[in-house]
């Protein structure tokens, strides 16, 4: 199933908000029709307002048989949103749901035994074509279905697939939750220099450069993350200083990620009682 059976049978969102929207943004990059795309929110954003005026439908339902309905509302919202596509459950449209914590046992429940679905986790860097988004597919999910929905979640950056529904809490806590650990590391970071007597503006500055570039380093560069570290590090100079503090294992970066990637993964376990 091609892009072009999307334009020809309709795609549906419901819940455009700020993970749909980056990902219709990059789908509309890549060829997907305005007039292919129906979107229910009840708080469409002035760039959706925009798209329909250009032929998108807002808040109009959804076409007879789309070829797919993306699902991105937050979960809380779930159980008053996802009765609205019980008449498309046990056919041949796929559901691709973005959700945190909902399984595609709740789907399944919920649309019908026999609905294809996917369910993704993506992150917001999808909205600069820098995203990473594992997805798993449930049993009536057909290989052309599966290869749709990577085809169109690589629109905006990489994909992995999973072997197991339960590994995505993990991953959730990695990948679709970590943008924002690096984005905190940006202000603990300027904070830091702050408090060692940068005027705000310029520590802040220092900072997101820092992050960006070193994120890019990692990117481009053929080089493991450790020998990117040990680059950066002359024996007995600066960064060793910094490292030995960053490093400890009592207090270091590793012991409290581990904490905090396992609460983000176990907030999405509670999520999906
Ligand atoms: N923001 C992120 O970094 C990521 C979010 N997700 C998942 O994406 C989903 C959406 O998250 P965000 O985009 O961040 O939230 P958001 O709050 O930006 O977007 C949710 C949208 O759903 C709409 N909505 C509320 N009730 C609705 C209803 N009954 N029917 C249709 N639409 C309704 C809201 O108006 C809003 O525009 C969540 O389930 C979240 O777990 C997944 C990966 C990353
Ligand atoms: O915070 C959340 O629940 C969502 C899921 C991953 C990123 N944002």
């Amino acid at each position: 199933m091609e892009l072009s059976e999307v334009n020809r049978r309709g795609l549906g969102l419901l819940g455009c908000g700020k993970m749909g929207s980056a990902l219709l943004e990059g789908w509309l990059a890549r060829g997907l029709a305005l007039s292919a795309v129906w979107v229910t929110d009840p708080h469409p954003s002035d760039w959706l307002r925009g798209l329909a005026a250009k032929g998108l439908r807002l808040n109009e339902g959804l076409p007879a048989s789309p070829a797919i309905v993306l699902i991105a509302v937050k979960p809380q919202m779930m159980a008053e949103a996802l009765p609205t596509l019980t008449a498309l459950g046990n056919g041949s449209t796929l559901f691709l749901s973005v959700a945190a914590g909902t399984s595609i046992a709740h789907y399944e429940s919920v649309l019908g035994a026999g609905t294809p679905i996917v369910r993704a986790m993506p992150n917001t860097p999808a909205a600069v074509g820098r995203g990473i988004t594992a997805l798993i597919g449930n049993a009536h999910a057909s290989a052309e279905q599966l290869a749709l929905a990577e085809t169109l979640l690589s629109a905006v950056g990489q994909t992995v697939r999973l072997e197991t529904e339960a590994q995505i809490d993990a991953v959730t806590g990695v990948s679709g939750s970590g943008p924002a650990y690096v984005f905190h590391l940006i202000e603990a970071l300027a904070a830091a220099g702050e408090a060692e007597g940068l005027p705000p503006a310029l520590a802040m500055q220092l900072a997101r450069a820092t992050v960006t570039g070193a994120g890019e380093l990692a990117h481009r560069a053929p080089d493991s993350a450790e020998q990117l570290r040990v680059n950066v590090t002359s024996p007995g100079g600066t960064t060793a200083a910094a490292l030995k503090v960053l490093m400890d294992p009592e207090t270091g970066f590793s012991p409290l990620l581990r904490r905090a990637v396992k609460a983000a993964a176990d907030r999405g376990r509670e999520l999906g009682q």
